[in-house]
């Protein structure tokens, strides 16, 4: 995260202040703009009750929740008092999980150790309750303030011949998962060059390549004029820095960059440009045809309009300083300051008729935690129904520990003692609401519209929320409001270190609709960014390696344990795939942690 993302580095100063821009950010651009903020009362207002068993067929995006109403099913019924939210919010929860009396079975975090495997929980103190949630009811495609068209960025392109490949694939959570692996060895294996057979560029077409579908994913050039891949764009949300919580306010032409050609991503193409090549892309990239100034009518005013002689927003420009006088400089003369540009962020651009099996994927791994990016994402992007989000999940001990080591060794961490950070961070979530805290049943069983309340107040997505970022059920909830669970796959992270890269790939593919391609097997390239570690340790490898204490581990099992728990009632209830489930080694590995589990 970050480190591939380029996101800019802050001290914890910037960090408070950021975090205090954002929440009056947050009010402000609510009441101002109707935004996200109202966005979520709205949806809230329209939560018609409407239960949804597991099989039912998913609506369709923009049809909202209105469908064939079931009979409710057993409803219990509970008061919580406005203190919940430590406001007047109204609450009505309808539903509530009988939680007193059940006793919680050994499971995939609880009570194994430090170095447990993560996975799906073996015993759950919800078992048996999955039925309540069928009263749960999720107001998918509820967006009342939809405006007219022109609306998203790529209706508004659709009559230009080129347009930007917005991502489609995401992996939205969580960071410290494996996230590096997984696009090393993804964005490597979909390459055109073996999905369409061919290196060179205009074989990429429906012509040659039929539907198969390939990765060109998204690049960035640094200063010193090379060319690399971006991972995570950072646009919607989940990150922090400079331009405040994420780029969306530099505009969609941050995220698109500047139309380059098509040979950029041929194997083998030049990887480096000369300060000229960088310079012209950065100044005189706007081909007439594109209608950029009609973009700026696109909802939440996210576009930028381009200007004659203007530096293009994705490119930003850097003043190096002058160096310190050395020996040999001319006397009484310092050497010049030097301007460098680099391109922040670019997609491919190409015609959509011509090159339909074009994909890319955007990995930025904070998205699913932040409260607001679901609500960004329905909004921008064309066709969000079809949108595919691969959620990878780790043992979140393990998880919440990585992140913290990586902050610490990035010097953005200022408390280098993991348990004096975690009590902070714990007491920090139990001030912001006691009742949610005593009782994280709630979580599943407050109306949207309180859920939405405390989700904005008590969490905010971002790095370092170590406790927060590895409760992953709160971001399933808030994405399953407006996506359809056919729309995610699972994948544990300490699975994916058991099976084959074929097997991985092939999991990634069926549910991405990439095209698998066994040839890559054969790659020596592809299968050095595809092979796992044994040994726990793959790329971006941050944990201490003399691991959290016991004291520690023990804390944040108890907390965990009920987010676990919920989390299994919801991936069983609406039937959220979990990719590699029933692969062998997955299966031996969680019996092995389960007979330890009982061991112990
Ligand atoms: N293939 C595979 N299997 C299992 N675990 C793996 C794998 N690849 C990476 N890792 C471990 O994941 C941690 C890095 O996660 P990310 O790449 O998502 O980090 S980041 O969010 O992009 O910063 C980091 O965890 P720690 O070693 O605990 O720090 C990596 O070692």
């Amino acid at each position: 995260m970050g480190g591939a993302g380029g996101m800019p580095r802050c001290d914890a100063g910037t960090t408070a202040t950021l975090i205090v821009f954002f929440l009056i950010g947050l009010f402000a651009g609510g009441r101002l703009r109707g935004g996200a903020v109202e966005t979520i009362a709205l949806t809230a207002a329209v939560d018609d009750g409407t239960p949804r068993a597991p099989s039912a067929p998913p609506a369709a995006a923009g049809q909202g929740a209105a469908g064939a109403r079931d009979a409710p099913g057993p409803v219990v019924a509970a008061r919580v008092p406005a203190s919940v939210l430590g406001g007047d919010v109204p609450i009505e929860p309808k539903f509530s999980f009988v939680t007193a009396g059940a006793t919680p079975a050994p499971r995939g975090t609880g009570g194994a150790g430090v170095d447990d495997d993560g996975g799906a929980p073996a015993g759950n103190r919800f078992a048996g309750l999955e039925k309540e949630l069928e009263v749960l009811p999720l107001p998918r495609g509820v967006l009342p303030h939809e405006p007219a068209p022109p609306t998203t960025t790529a209706q508004v392109l659709a009559n230009a011949s080129l347009q930007p490949v917005l991502p489609t694939v995401f992996v939205p959570c969580c960071a410290k998962t494996g996230t590096t692996f997984l696009w090393g060895c993804t964005s490597q294996a979909f390459r055109p060059n073996f999905v369409c057979g061919s290196n060179k560029a205009s074989e990429w077409t429906r012509q040659h390549c039929a539907d198969r579908r390939y990765v060109l994913p998204g690049y960035r050039i640094s200063p010193s004029g090379c060319r690399a891949e971006r991972k995570e764009f950072f646009f919607w949300g989940g990150g922090k820095g400079e331009d405040g919580m994420h780029f969306r306010h530099r505009g969609v032409r941050w995220l698109t960059g500047m139309p380059t050609p098509l040979y950029y991503w041929q194997r083998n193409a030049r990887a480096c440009h000369a300060p000229s090549d960088v310079h012209r892309l950065c100044y005189d990239d706007l081909p007439a045809d594109i209608a950029f100034e009609n973009i700026r009518r696109a909802r939440n005013q996210i576009e930028m309009v381009p200007a004659d002689g203007r530096i293009h927003p994705a490119c930003r420009k850097l003043r190096l300083k002058s160096r310190p006088p050395a020996l040999g400089d001319p006397p009484g003369r310092l050497p010049a300051e030097r301007i460098q540009l680099e391109v922040e962020c670019a997609l491919p651009w190409l015609n959509p008729r011509a090159y339909p099996g074009a994909v890319n994927m955007d990995f930025t791994p904070n998205h699913m935690s932040d409260p607001l990016t679901p609500l960004r994402l329905w909004d921008h992007l064309p066709r969000p129904r079809e949108l595919k989000f691969v959620v990878t999940l780790r043992n979140p001990l393990k998880r919440a520990y990585s992140e913290w080591s990586m902050f610490v060794k990035w010097n953005w961490e200022r408390v280098k003692h993991f348990g004096q950070r975690l009590d902070l961070e714990v007491a920090k979530l139990r001030a912001c609401n006691g009742t949610i805290f005593r009782n994280p049943s709630l979580i599943l069983t407050l109306p949207h519209k309180a859920f939405s309340a405390y989700h904005a107040k008590c969490f905010t997505g971002q790095a370092m929320e170590y406790v927060r970022n590895s409760m992953y059920i709160i971001g399933f909830r808030n994405m399953m409001r407006l996506f359809h669970a056919d729309q995610f796959l699972v994948i544990w992270t300490e699975d994916m270190q058991v099976v084959s890269a074929a097997d991985l790939l092939k999991a990634f593919a069926d549910f991405t609709g990439l095209t698998f391609n066994p040839a890559v097997l054969d790659d020596r390239v592809t299968m050095s960014r595809c092979r796992t570690s044994k040994n726990g340790r793959g790329p971006n490898h941050q944990s201490f390696d003399k691991g959290m204490s016991q004291r520690d581990a023990a804390v944040l099992r108890e907390i965990f344990a009920p987010f676990e728990d919920m989390l299994e009632v919801w991936l069983k209830h609406y039937g959220v795939r979990v990719a590699l489930k029933d692969h062998p080694n997955v299966v031996a590995r969680r019996a092995r942690l389960r007979s330890r589990q009982v061991r112990q």
